[in-house]
């Protein structure tokens, strides 16, 4: 990219998070990722500089390790003119969500990353004509927690995602409980990746949003402003699953293009778009802990009638969705148990402050960063090191359980389609599509009390105004059942 000759009109407003601030580029399949801080309190170039490398870095000698080589993206850092900056901030104010302007954008540093646009096909190169869909999910954490450091049983029965609904909806951060369950979309399960799926398009939150030809037409800017209507989605799919037919109408045909999208979702979650193996990662095995969560309305419904047996065909080894999980699991042993070890850290930098460096606890995100999040062992041996250890693995879990996989797809005909091209087919179409990984921003160590108190706080508020008031009948049914259910398979 010329930074040297850049025209804000060029860019336009693509999406923001709790940190980051995207745009996009009108003709080039590049995105600037822009930090964000709260009003007065911008930090120094250097910082900023500092900050932005670090993440690159993480990305490069650590993400791409856990996740493999094609599914990572670190970019690189990028020097923009100042005026360029404030001149392209001016432009996209009006188009941020209102729930997002408690920050603003960094403007004073010129430095952003930047990035491919993962919302087109894979490539650094111009936009392509053919049209391109892009679906984006945040899966959140896809497990239940199996550590003996747990104090209260329902963290062993209801996942946190599911947990963590009732708060934000009274808190108001959304107006109605999503039916989406992790363990759902992590199971492997065909007919439970399907409902996990359908449960997103019906309550979409910050988990799933589409693009098509890199413009957001599903999904949620905020709670205010969020494009949810199937027949519209359906009528910008229908091209693309069934080029040859006529107009969209009526609601069976709605639902068939949304049979036909979630099919396709799922097929490319399952499949494996990386040839390289992901580093050399002991993995956690992945059968600890329960496969299903009490709270899913999936299993709730197969137990309500009956059926004991819930399918849990595990996921093939290496597709995204194990790969994310896998560096999720890095969280052995829950905040619970995490806390005691971050404490005993921070009560060795009060009385070593200078040791903050070789603890590489700011980084540097590097080759020797990677080796020592490599020991899996969780007998405490009461040293820093040990501590220290089991910190850095849990942020790395916190980071895997709040990324994001974008499936980017575009129609291809039969003979168009070469043998290196990943390709999935529909009932009347086929797509090349590509699968990646975003937001892999290590979580900061000084996040760590935050994690701990959220956690109390999300289970206090369910034992009190949920789970109390749960039908009895519905816990026993659990109760009784839980030798039949089928757990994963190792
Ligand atoms: O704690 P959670 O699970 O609510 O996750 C936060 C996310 O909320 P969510 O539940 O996905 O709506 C939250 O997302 P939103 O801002 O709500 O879209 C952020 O991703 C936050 O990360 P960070 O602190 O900005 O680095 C996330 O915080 P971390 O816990 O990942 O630090
Ligand atoms: N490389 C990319 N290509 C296309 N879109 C992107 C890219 N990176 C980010 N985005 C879009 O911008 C949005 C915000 O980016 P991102 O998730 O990195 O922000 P964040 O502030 O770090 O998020 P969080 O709230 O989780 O901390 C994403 O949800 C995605 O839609």
């Amino acid at each position: 990219m010329e930074v040297g000759k850049m025209d804000e009109n060029e860019w336009q407003y693509h999406g923001e998070g709790n940190r980051s601030l995207v745009v996009s580029h009108s003709q080039r399949c590049v995105v600037l990722r822009f930090l964000k801080f709260p009003p007065n309190r911008n930090k120094t170039p250097e910082e900023i500089l500092h900050h932005l490398q670090n993440l690159v870095d993480f990305g490069k000698h650590v993400m791409k390790q856990f996740f493999g080589e094609n599914y990572v993206h670190p970019g690189e850092v990028v020097q923009l003119p100042l005026n360029f900056v404030k001149q392209l901030c001016l432009k996209i104010q009006s188009e941020r969500p209102e729930s997002r302007c408690d920050k603003d954008l960094d403007t004073l540093s010129g430095y952003a990353m930047c990035l491919p646009n993962l919302t087109r096909l894979q490539t650094y190169h111009f936009v392509e004509h053919r049209p391109i869909l892009c679906v984006e999910i945040k899966p959140k954490c896809g497990f239940i927690p199996f550590s003996s450091h747990v104090s209260q049983e329902i963290k062993h029965k209801v996942c946190r995602y599911c947990m963590h609904q009732h708060l934000k909806v009274a808190n108001g951060k959304w107006k109605r409980l999503s039916k989406y369950c992790p363990l759902d979309l992590f199971s492997g399960s065909k007919q439970r990746m399907h409902f996990a799926l359908k449960s997103l398009l019906q309550e979409a939150q910050n988990n799933l949003k589409i693009f098509k030809n890199g413009e957001l037409i599903y999904g949620c800017k905020d709670d205010q402003d969020c494009l949810s209507d199937w027949n519209e989605l359906a009528r910008h799919l229908k091209p693309l699953f069934f080029p040859s037919n006529g107009l969209v109408s009526g609601p069976h045909c709605t639902r068939t293009i949304i049979k036909e999208l979630i099919h396709v979702i799922t097929m490319t979650l399952l499949s494996n778009t990386d040839a390289c193996r992901a580093g050399d990662m002991k993995t956690v095995p992945i059968s600890q802990g329960r496969s299903y969560c009490e709270a899913s309305t999936f299993s709730k419904e197969l137990v309500r009638n009956g059926k004991h047996k819930m399918e849990g065909s595990g996921l093939p080894r290496d597709c995204l969705l194990y790969k994310t999980l896998q560096a999720q699991m890095l969280d052995m042993l829950d905040i619970e148990g995490l806390y005691p070890l971050y404490s005993r850290v921070e009560q060795y930098l009060e009385e070593f402050p200078e040791e903050r460096n070789t603890l590489q606890i700011g980084g540097p995100y590097n080759e020797a960063f990677y080796e020592k999040l490599l020991d899996l062992s969780t007998e405490d041996d009461g040293t820093v090191a040990f501590a220290l250890t089991k910190v850095q693995q849990y942020r790395i879990a916190m980071t895997a359980k709040d990324c994001s996989i974008m499936i980017a797809l575009s129609p291809c005909l039969q003979d168009e389609c070469s043998e290196q091209k990943s390709v999935v087919l529909s009932s009347k179409s086929r797509f090349t599509f590509s699968v990646s990984v975003l937001d892999l921003d290590l979580k900061p160590y000084e996040s760590i009390p935050h994690q701990y108190k959220l956690d109390g706080k999300i289970v206090n508020y369910y034992l009190k105004n949920v789970q109390a008031k749960e039908d009895p009948v519905m816990s026993n049914l659990f109760k009784e059942n839980e030798d039949c259910i089928v757990l994963h398979k190792v």
